[in-house]
């Protein structure tokens, strides 16, 4: 058999075995990585050929699954044309993207009941860019660029600095910013620019006290450390412990001398930074399997969090600080519904204006950054104040 064909082959046995699973399971990388780590046949070029082929299948789903089992040659077919033309791709594409150049109506990609959530994402551009990969951003952690853009150079990677925010830098090609030295020495972090944008919006002074509130693996904790300088600190928390032992390891790389894990917050902050778990209807760019593993429900228990954590640690934003609330999700339900509902129980808060808005859709409550804008993911931030 070619090369092409048992590539074709381990491909359709790989969709077979994800199948089952792509309707309900929200952690289906968590199936895939053993699967294609697992298999000894695979060199990294060929995990990286299937992975491409793969979430591009998720990307597709209305139009290939229906295929699978009927018409498994077209399937293939409109797999090779929509997957990103890369070194690990080329031959499959080659091989596979023949006959009449396929391409999908984005929006037929997209959940209809989400229409409900977030008109927007329904329009043509925002649908486009929902059906496609995002790029590869990364945050520089050190005001001299140089040495981070000399060290990719000498690479051959090509990046560029987002004109909105110039410490946001894009790569252009498929790779692995992890072993690089400017990783090594926390000179750069990979976030998306939307994500970089939203603690931009709230025009942070430097020097304030910081509750980050769901702080995770501290991608939003660096950033907001970075902001208030030297003179600030941010005190990190978050239910996963596991999570906050990533954080230290890369405040360690990063040098950063204030942030601190904390348990138990202390009792009032400048400012709080919630940001909450969500569908994260906003990456679906990059975990396309969630939009097939999210529903209404799931959305709203989500809310049921959001509106729990933003009543916690409402608490602990000192009169005339700011609780800030951020989620990577598109739904109005998790968004502005949410903070809505905050605010009639905490008349004590108010939105506050943002300091810049990178494009965003300001709505009474806050603030939508849509993907195809900035060939971002989506995100919401609002900004309340307490008086
Ligand atoms: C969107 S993620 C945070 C990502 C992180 N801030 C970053 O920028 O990398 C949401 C976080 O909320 C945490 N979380 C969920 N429920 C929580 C709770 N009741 N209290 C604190 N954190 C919670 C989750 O463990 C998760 O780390």
């Amino acid at each position: 058999m070619s090369i092409a064909g048992s590539q074709r082959q381990i491909l359709l046995a790989l969709l077979a075995r994800l199948q089952p699973h792509w309707h309900r399971d929200r952690n289906l990388p968590a199936r895939l990585d053993p699967l294609l780590k697992g298999d000894r046949r695979f060199g990294s070029r060929d995990r990286r050929l299937y992975r491409e082929l793969i979430y591009t299948a998720l990307r597709l789903l209305p139009e290939v699954e229906p295929l699978l089992a009927d018409n498994p040659d077209e399937a293939v077919r409109r797999l090779a044309w929509a997957a990103a033309e890369t070194p690990a791709t080329r031959n499959f594409r080659a091989a596979f993207a023949t006959g009449e150049t396929y391409a999908a109506d984005p929006v037929r990609l997209l959940p209809g009941w989400f229409r409900a959530h977030c008109p927007a994402a329904f329009e043509p551009l925002q649908a486009a860019a929902l059906a496609t990969r995002a790029p590869l951003w990364l945050r520089l952690q050190t005001d001299d660029a140089s040495a981070v853009i000399a060290e990719f150079a000498a690479l051959g990677w090509t990046v560029e600095s987002a004109p909105l925010l110039p410490s946001a830098l894009r790569l252009g090609a498929d790779v692995d910013v992890t072993k690089t030295a400017a990783y090594a020495r926390g000179a750069i972090e990979v976030q998306d620019l939307g994500s970089q944008f939203l603690l931009q919006t709230v025009g942070i002074e430097p020097g304030g006290m910081w509750l980050d509130a769901c702080a995770g693996a501290g991608g939003k904790t660096l950033q907001l450390a970075r902001l208030l300088g030297p003179s600030g600190r941010v005190d990190a928390t978050d239910v996963r412990s596991a999570a906050l032992d990533e954080l230290v390891v890369r405040v360690r790389r990063a040098g950063l001398a204030n942030i601190r894990r904390v348990d138990a917050p202390a009792a009032t902050y400048d400012g709080v930074l919630i940001d909450a778990p969500c569908s994260g209807s906003g990456t679906w760019r990059r975990a396309p399997h969630l939009k097939w593993s999210t529903t209404p429900d799931t959305i709203e228990r989500a809310r049921t969090v959001q509106l729990a954590l933003l009543h916690q640690h409402a608490a602990h934003v000192r009169p005339g600080g700011r609780l800030i609330y951020t989620t990577c999700s598109l739904s109005h339900r998790e968004n502005d519904d949410v903070v809505s509902e905050f605010l009639v129980s905490a008349p004590e808060f108010t939105a506050a204006p943002f300091a810049r808005d990178f494009g965003g859709t300001p709505t009474a409550t806050g603030l939508t950054i849509l993907p195809a804008t900035h060939d971002s993911d989506g995100f919401f931030v609002a900004s309340l104040q307490r008086h």
